[in-house]
């Protein structure tokens, strides 16, 4: 039987998340998987994501990898994924997207609304710091690193009140349980791709079992939607650094895109919402709705401030 070999990162969560769309696709392909296990410079450094730089710290050696053929495909979280092409390199598949929201993981049950004053919270991500200074100015954001259980596991021993992670990587996880309060998205967008995942494979045709395969586990709706979310933050890039949101769907006939950005405290926001129709449910026809959402929020958003939320320092 053909062989597949599927690149993952070797945290608990990327594991199960591999494996659960790695068995799609093998199914699919008619084809036997093998795991290669990357360690990326984001499981090693524990220095603040933010610190980091985040773009591509999880990416970068799965892609080489990937690119010295080690691999045949491998997967990532959308979210992590640098929103440039890599030259070699190609989006093969992004499957159904799961929950996209976030979720407070609180001791004692408690909800955004319900955390008791001053609580610390753990949190690593600029957005989340954002929003939680817009709706709970009261509460500190305690910067953290570690996998999933690590960080569960400072709520349960008492050393923060809560956690905010990615609903997603918790159900992902067999985690659900933990979540005490699933944050509306209208209220609480969450970052682009979120939820998401990415198949990258090798820019050349691969076996006809691999294209099957990524032909099976890909779904349309799911790559417009996160496309015009990450057109956003690819858009805006250039010209502000401050925490942005995005979240898009498809209903009925109508492709919804919501963006904001927000000052790194929260205190000020700018949002943008536009719709759009595509000509047809095919996937060109999907992607260019999608570009045309993402061109009119990122417009609106530089010409209503975004970019001053957090302006970028001046190269002397
Ligand atoms: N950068 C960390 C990261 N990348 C993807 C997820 C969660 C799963 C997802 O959003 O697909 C997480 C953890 C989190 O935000 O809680």
């Amino acid at each position: 039987m053909t062989v597949i070999r599927v690149g993952t990162r070797g945290s608990a969560l990327a594991l199960a998340q591999t494996r659960q769309v790695a068995e799609r696709l093998a199914k699919a392909a008619g084809a036997e998987i093998e795991y290669v296990t990357v360690t990326t410079e984001g499981d090693i450094s524990r220095a603040s994501l933010a610190s980091l730089g985040g773009t591509g710290v999880f990416a970068t050696a799965l892609r080489e990898s990937l690119l010295a053929g080690e691999c045949d495909v491998v997967v990532h979280s959308l979210k992590d994924l640098p929103t440039a092409e890599h030259e070699g390199l190609r989006l093969g598949a992004v499957p159904k997207r799961a929950d996209v929201r976030d979720a407070l993981c609180a001791a004692d049950g408690a909800t955004l609304a319900t955390l008791p004053e001053g609580a610390r919270v753990g949190t690593g991500s600029p957005r989340r710091i954002a929003q939680l200074g817009a709706a709970r100015p009261d509460v500190t954001a305690v910067d953290i690193r570690g996998n999933i259980d690590t960080r569960l596991g400072k709520v349960a021993d008492g050393e923060l009140d809560a956690v905010l992670l990615a609903a997603a990587g918790l159900g992902r996880l067999g985690r659900a349980d933990a979540a005490t309060d699933l944050l509306p998205i209208e209220d609480w967008p969450t970052a682009p791709g979120q939820g998401a995942l990415a198949l990258e494979v090798r820019a050349e045709r691969g076996s006809r079992e691999l294209e099957r395969g990524l032909g099976s586990v890909d779904h349309g709706t799911t790559r417009a939607t996160v496309l015009a979310e990450r057109l956003v933050l690819a858009g805006l890039e250039a010209g502000c650094s401050a925490p942005i949101a995005a979240h898009s769907f498809v209903d009925d006939d109508l492709i919804f895109l919501t963006a904001t950005v927000y000052s790194g405290d929260g205190t000020q926001r700018v949002t943008s919402s536009h719709a759009a129709t595509p000509e047809s449910r095919r996937a060109s026809d999907l992607a260019d709705a999608a570009r045309e959402v993402a061109a009119r929020a990122v417009e609106e958003l530089l010409g209503n401030g975004a970019a001053e939320l957090a302006p970028k320092e001046e190269a002397p």
